[in-house]
């Protein structure tokens, strides 16, 4: 095929744009007739920092106005962090590719101390996520848990403004950025146990472009896709938003797949988890049966907690 453009439409963030550049760079050193173009967008998730994220509508909020441009045709992919997706595509668009994972725990940031267990009680831990505030408050019930919001330069300015002791951002984004220095720590899974495909990135397209859809199928990684839908499959079987603390993480072990899952009520008060091992193409399966359990195990209860109040 002769010179096909692919456009981009992204977030304006510093993070967007390295993910949009990153599938850029690898599109065009595949692929020697391809030019790839960026369209940068305000979403209104960007407009709308100062809310809490949970109040205003969650992930779509992100993501709208770039699948609008794909569907009337001003764009053609959509390059995203995995775990700011909605479950659900519009007609017509979906997520035929996820590339290779990066490294997806959770980091403990600060100035003056290296660990969540170091900081003294009435310490400030700044996150925007109800999963992190959940595992820090059931584990350290002595620490203020305060929200922080903005991209990932706002919240190091706001830690570094003193508003805050310590703040939990993902490792990837701090990676991407090359901010590597500022991670003091990284939570392991057991302490903090990340959210669905956090740390991978994911292409979403018009599904009728078949051309396309060859173009980007070499970016997929087949390992980061299986662990991925699982951890997505046990959020969908949740039904929960973000406005529920839910983690999810897979790992593979040989052609085996092992699922943790974990609910919580956002004050820490009460964490479920639980996991699950199965044949690693079951990935699917797997993370409905371990949403299942969950919510037996009373899930069920915290989210009709959640969405009553
Ligand atoms: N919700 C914001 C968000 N979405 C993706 C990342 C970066 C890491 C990733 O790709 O998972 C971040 C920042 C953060 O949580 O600290």
């Amino acid at each position: 095929m002769a010179n096909r453009i692919i456009r981009i439409a992204t977030r304006k963030s510093l993070l967007a744009l390295w993910q949009a550049h990153y599938v850029k760079e690898r599109l065009e050193s595949l692929h020697s007739d391809v030019t790839v173009e960026l369209v940068p967008m305000t979403t209104k998730g960007d407009v709308l920092l100062d809310t809490p994220l949970s109040k205003i509508g969650g992930k779509g909020l992100f993501i709208k106005e770039l699948e609008q441009a794909m569907l009337d045709g001003r764009a053609d992919i959509a390059v995203h962090s995995m775990k700011d997706v909605p479950v659900e595509f519009p007609e017509g668009l979906g997520l035929t590719v996820i590339c290779e994972r990066e490294d997806p725990r959770d980091a403990f940031v600060s100035n003056h101390y290296q660990t969540l267990a170091e900081l003294p009680a009435g310490a400030v831990v700044g996150t925007a996520s109800l999963r992190r505030e959940c595992q820090i408050r059931a584990r350290y019930p002595h620490l203020e848990v305060k929200t922080l919001r903005g991209n990932v330069q706002t919240r190091l300015r706001k830690l570094d403004d003193g508003e805050y002791d310590a703040i939990i951002l993902a490792a990837a984004g701090l990676k991407r950025l090359e901010l590597d220095d500022r991670i003091a720590g990284l939570l392991s899974p057991e302490d903090s146990l990340p959210a669905n495909g956090q740390g991978a990135v994911g292409i979403e397209c018009r599904l009728d472009d078949a051309e396309l859809l060859e173009l980007l199928a070499p970016l997929n990684d087949r390992d980061t896709q299986l662990r991925v839908e699982a951890e997505r499959a046990m959020n969908h079987g949740l039904q929960g938003g973000c406005q529920v603390p839910i983690g999810s993480y897979a790992l593979l072990e040989g052609d085996q797949l092992w699922l943790r899952g974990l609910v919580g009520r956002p004050d820490g008060t009460k964490v479920l988890y639980d996991e699950i091992r199965g044949p690693a193409e079951q990935g699917r399966t797997l993370g409905a049966e371990l949403a299942k359990r969950l919510l037996a195990a009373g899930a069920d209860q915290i989210l009709a907690e959640v969405y009553s109040s």
